[in-house]
């Protein structure tokens, strides 16, 4: 099975290298250099203070990139729109995996014309250290589920079992792209305005409070999930992964755009059409948008 991965970051080099294992994995980049460093050196990745490496075939994203049996994106939400694009013009029977967190690309998503698309939630912890580096920072798994298709061409992916890195199929991809949606609602913007590691927020009884009320909003627009996430659900993984900087803290530390667009203006978006009034979710918005503006030079 010939496997795309689109996008050399953290989670992109953290799958090409996994899934180089059983699979025959070209990673497309949108960086000369990058292309250049990894066919250069490879793959490393560290997990536990051992490192492992893997050689792959790394090229540019163009929007000819063809003759794949599945396409992998790994880009951040805000960078979408040059890669639906150029995968606008792939064939429509080529499976198409997005990973990103939050929600807003998933209506864009469905305009695609492929047969088959996926969402992924991605629980492993990554971190790039170079263009061809990738630190596996926590075990997890990575949860599928179909938007719409069926898995007819990636049954491989499906039933591959490469170690310390397991696919997992889920029935409702709404629920579980909404399940990591409140981890990352209840965890990533007070991390970031905070500047504190996952774990302190379960041990101060002030960021819980914020996290408590910040549920309680979650399920005003989402009042179904209630049988389907408890609050001690999120404290529990804020706890489990204590000494993670969170991906939006990382991004506001390295002065990069942040993923909030996408976690909390998506659902802002939704509370206004439906009357709702959230205020401490709409206050973490405009504080992570002011403190990314900060960094980026005001
Ligand atoms: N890191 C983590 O532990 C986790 C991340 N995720 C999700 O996975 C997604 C990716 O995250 P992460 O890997 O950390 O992000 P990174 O910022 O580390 O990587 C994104 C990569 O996409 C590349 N890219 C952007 N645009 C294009 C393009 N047009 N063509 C080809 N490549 C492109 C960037 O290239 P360049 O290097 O040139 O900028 C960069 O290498 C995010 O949505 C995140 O929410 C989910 C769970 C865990
Ligand atoms: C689960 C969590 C909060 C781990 O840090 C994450 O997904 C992120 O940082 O984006």
């Amino acid at each position: 099975m010939k496997i795309g991965i689109i996008g050399g970051g953290a989670v992109g080099l953290l799958f090409s290298h996994y899934l180089s294992k059983k699979f025959d994995v070209t990673l497309l980049a949108r960086r000369a250099e990058q292309v250049l460093d990894i066919n250069s050196y490879g793959i490393t990745l560290k997990r536990d203070d051992c490192y492992d490496h893997s050689f792959i075939k790394t090229e540019m994203l163009r929007e000819s990139s063809l003759g794949f049996d599945a396409l992998i994106i790994a880009v951040k939400e805000y960078d979408l729109e040059p890669v639906i694009n150029a995968l606008s013009n792939t064939d429509v029977k080529v499976p198409l995996l997005f990973l990103q967190n939050g929600i807003g690309h998933i209506e864009r998503v469905k305009n695609l014309p492929h047969e088959t698309i996926l969402a992924g939630s991605v629980e492993h912890g990554a971190l790039k250290e170079n263009d061809h580096s990738v630190v596996h920072t926590g075990n997890g798994r990575t949860n599928i589920a179909f938007i719409r298709g069926e898995s007819k061409g990636i049954e491989e992916l499906l039933i591959q079992e490469i170690k310390y890195f397991p696919f997992s199929l889920q029935d409702d991809y709404e629920k579980m792209v909404l399940k990591k949606l409140f981890i990352n609602v209840l965890i990533n913007p007070l991390t970031s305005i905070a500047r504190i590691k996952n774990g302190r927020l379960a041990e101060n009884p002030h960021f819980l409070h914020l996290q408590r009320t910040l549920f309680d909003e979650l399920q005003i627009l989402f009042p179904h999930m209630k049988d389907h996430i408890r609050f001690q659900e999120v404290v529990d993984i804020a706890r489990s992964t204590s000494s993670n900087r969170s991906s939006m803290l990382k991004d506001i530390e390295e002065k990069r755009n942040t993923e909030v667009e996408t976690i909390l203006g998506a659902l802002l978006i939704k509370a206004e059409k439906e009357n709702h009034f959230l205020p401490i979710m709409k206050t973490l918005y405009e504080l992570v948008k002011g403190i990314e503006r900060e960094g980026q030079g005001g």
